[in-house]
Parts: C-alpha cells; structure tokens; sequence
C-alpha cells in the first residue's frame, strides 16, 4: 500500500501543477520518473521550452514522407513561415520536398535522436505522422508493434518532458466489430482486430492518460480514410480509393480489392489537414474531449465508380477480393458520427462525394496531362 499512496501523492502533484494545459513548462521528466522516481523543479529552464499562443510554434513532424506529411508541412508553412516546420522521416526525401523547407532524418524509436532534434530546434508543436497502415500492420506484426507502440511511447515522453503541444492521428480503424457501426460515436466499446487498430487505441489512451497524469497538452483526431491525388497511400485498407483515380486516367479500368458493397468513412486530404490545423489551434477549453472523430462522407467502391462514371462513362470496374482487407473493411465503421468536434470547435468539412471525385479528376488530368508532355 505504500508504494500505491506514494504513487497517487506525485500524481496529484503533478494534476495540481500543470492544470490540464500543455503550454505550461511541466514539473515532471516522464522519462526519468518511468525509471528512477526524480522531481524536476518547475524552473528548470532546460525544458522549458516557452510558447505563448502569439508566438508562432515550432513544428516537427514525424514520419512526414507518407500520404499525408508533406500536404501538412505546406499547410502549416503558410501559416507558420517555411522555417518553422522541420519535415522529418527514415526516407530520403524527394528533391521537390527537400528543397521546399527544413527537413530532418528522425527514426522515432532513436529516443535521443528525437531529444536532440527537439532540443536544437526549440520545438514546441510535435505532429507524430510516423505509423505503419492497417494491411501492411498485418504483414509485419512485429514492426507495426515497434513502430506504432513503442515508438509512440518516445514521442510521448518527449512531448511530456519538453512541453510540447502533440498531435497524434487515430482513426475508424480504432474500432472494431463490436462497435457501433452505423453511425460509430465517440465513446463506444473499441476492440479492433488489427495490429494498426490496437495500437491506436492505445496511442489514444496513453495520450489521454499523460494528459492527466502530466499536464502533456494531447491531441488526437480519428480520421477517416483520406484520399490526395499528389500523395500515394501507405499500405492501407482505403487505399483502392485513391488507386481507382489513377488507374481510371490511366486505364479506363481498376481492379477493386474490397467488395462493392464496402462502405466505409472517406475524407478529401485537404479537410484533412485543414482539421488537424484546427483542432492543433483550439483554445484547450474549448475541448471537452482528447480525441474526436472527424467526419466527411462515406461510400461503397461501387458508389464511388458510379460517381466517377457521370464523367467516364467508359469506366470498367472489376473486383478481385483481398480477404484481409475485406476482413479489415467488414470490422470498421461505416458512417462516423462526428457530432462533438462539430459542437466543440466548429469542425465542418467542406467535400462531398460530388467535389471530392471532380477535384481528384481535375488534378489527376492536369498531372497525366504533364507526364505526357514530358
Ligand atoms: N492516410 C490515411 O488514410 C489515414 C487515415 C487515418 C489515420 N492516418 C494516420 O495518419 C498518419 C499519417 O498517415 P500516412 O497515410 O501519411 O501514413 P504513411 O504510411 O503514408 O506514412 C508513414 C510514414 O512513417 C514513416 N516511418 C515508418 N517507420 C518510421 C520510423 N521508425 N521513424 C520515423 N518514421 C517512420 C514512413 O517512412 C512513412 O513515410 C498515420 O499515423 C496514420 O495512422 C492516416
Ligand atoms: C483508415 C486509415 O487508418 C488507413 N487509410 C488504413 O486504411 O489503414
């Protein structure tokens, strides 16, 4: 018993002195208390990194090469000013996105890696992109485990420790068969049946808890799958819906590898982005929750082909079943109910079925149009 009241006796120091906000240095070294319990006064200086809502921040983020990151870097470089958002990732990144602002090699499980990143460049909002998708998850179990677990846990204690304001995606595939699937809300029972999935439950309690327990100023969105025309998709269960424009333009056929049927939450990348700038910028009382779903639209592969053929009407869809994306597919929401971030911070998505599919036309047309002409 002991040891359960000196445990309890920190944490409400802890509550007491980091009142649920991120941006107050914090009183505790996470890392240092895991190990061997050591109080860090609160003037400290160096870890506090100070960050007052006129400055702008000093963005990292992690696993920034994938479908997402380098869409956000440009986002968030236009608010923020090119320099104050560091790209980084294991990959070596392609010359148009490494001469178009910072960019930094960062292995999320190189804990002192990520320290000294975040030291030298004084960062104060973390963005933690780096993950392994639901399909590719399955293929490699144990590193999806390494990466989105283990991982996880550095980049948490990192934001813990520095003060960091931490943005960390979920998403539908945090939830499973024995969720709510029509519409999925955000409190519900979640036991996904992937590696993707659980670890992403975990990221959102661990956050959450850290929250709490630390003051961290964590934020999570669950996003729904997200479809960009510039950037491929990383070895995921939604992936057929970027793929279908490519190979439409390409083609005029695609081979579908979820039945027609599948209906699952979809979101066009620039809402995307524009939410997690939101969320990221939202007064902390203004957030009556940690981690919220967002929401666009959802559709089946065959609703997708039917809106694609109102413009190519020649578009020859076939369908060839991967059973563990189907599997995955079956197990996740079909319609997300995003009502809290809607009330709470003003969330509104601006693409539809109908935008999103003459958008990434468009798009798609003017890149085909451009590779041919080379
Ligand atoms: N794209 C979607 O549809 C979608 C939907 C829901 C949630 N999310 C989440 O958003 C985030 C970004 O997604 P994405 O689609 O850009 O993913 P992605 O798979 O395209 O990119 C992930 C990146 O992580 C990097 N990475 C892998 N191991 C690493 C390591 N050890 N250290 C540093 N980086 C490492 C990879 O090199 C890759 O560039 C992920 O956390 C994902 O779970 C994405
Ligand atoms: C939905 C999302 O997390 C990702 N696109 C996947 O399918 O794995």
């Amino acid at each position: 018993m002991p040891v359960i009241r000196t445990i309890s006796k920190v944490a409400k120091l802890a509550l007491l002195s980091t009142p649920g906000c991120g941006c107050q240095p914090l009183t505790v070294a996470v890392r240092t208390i895991s190990f061997s319990p050591r109080q860090v006064t609160s003037d400290a200086s160096f870890h506090s990194v100070s960050f007052s809502e006129t400055d702008h921040p000093k963005v990292l983020i992690t696993g920034g090469l994938g479908q997402l990151g380098v869409g956000l870097a440009k986002l968030l470089r236009k608010r923020f000013g090119k320099n104050n958002v560091i790209l980084s990732d294991i990959r070596k990144p392609p010359n148009n996105v490494f001469h178009s602002g910072p960019f930094i090699y960062s292995d999320i499980l190189d804990y002192k890696n990520l320290r000294e990143i975040v030291v030298n460049n004084r960062i104060t909002w973390l963005v933690h992109y780096s993950a392994l998708l639901s399909a590719v998850g399955e293929a490699n179990v144990a590193l999806a485990r390494s990466v989105n677990i283990t991982g996880l846990h550095n980049i948490l204690d990192i934001a813990a420790e520095h003060g960091l304001r931490l943005f960390v995606p979920s998403t539908i595939g945090a939830f499973g068969p024995s969720s709510p699937r029509n519409p999925t809300p955000d409190m519900c029972v979640q036991r996904p049946r992937t590696i993707y999935g659980v670890s992403k439950v975990h990221a959102e309690l661990m956050g959450e808890y850290y929250h709490h327990r630390y003051g961290l100023d964590f934020r999570c969105l669950r996003y729904p799958g997200i479809i960009s025309a510039d950037s491929m998709p990383g070895g995921g269960t939604t992936d057929y819906a970027v793929q279908i424009f490519h190979d439409a333009i390409k083609t005029g056929k695609f081979e579908c590898n979820l039945r027609p049927d599948s209906r699952l939450p979809m979101m066009y990348i620039d809402d995307c982005l524009r939410a997690t700038l939101e969320v990221m910028e939202t007064p902390a009382d203004t957030l009556s929750m940690r981690t919220y779903n967002i929401n666009a639209m959802s559709f089946t592969p065959e609703e997708l082909a039917q809106e694609l053929r109102k413009q190519m009407p020649e578009l020859e869809v076939t369908y060839n079943i991967d059973p563990v994306r189907q599997a995955i597919a079956d197990s996740w929401p079909m319609n997300f109910d995003d009502s809290n971030a809607r009330k709470d911070w003003g969330w509104k998505h601006d693409y539809d079925l109908p935008e999103l599919v003459q958008t990434m036309l468009n798009y798609s047309g003017v890149e085909t149009r451009m590779v041919h002409a080379n």
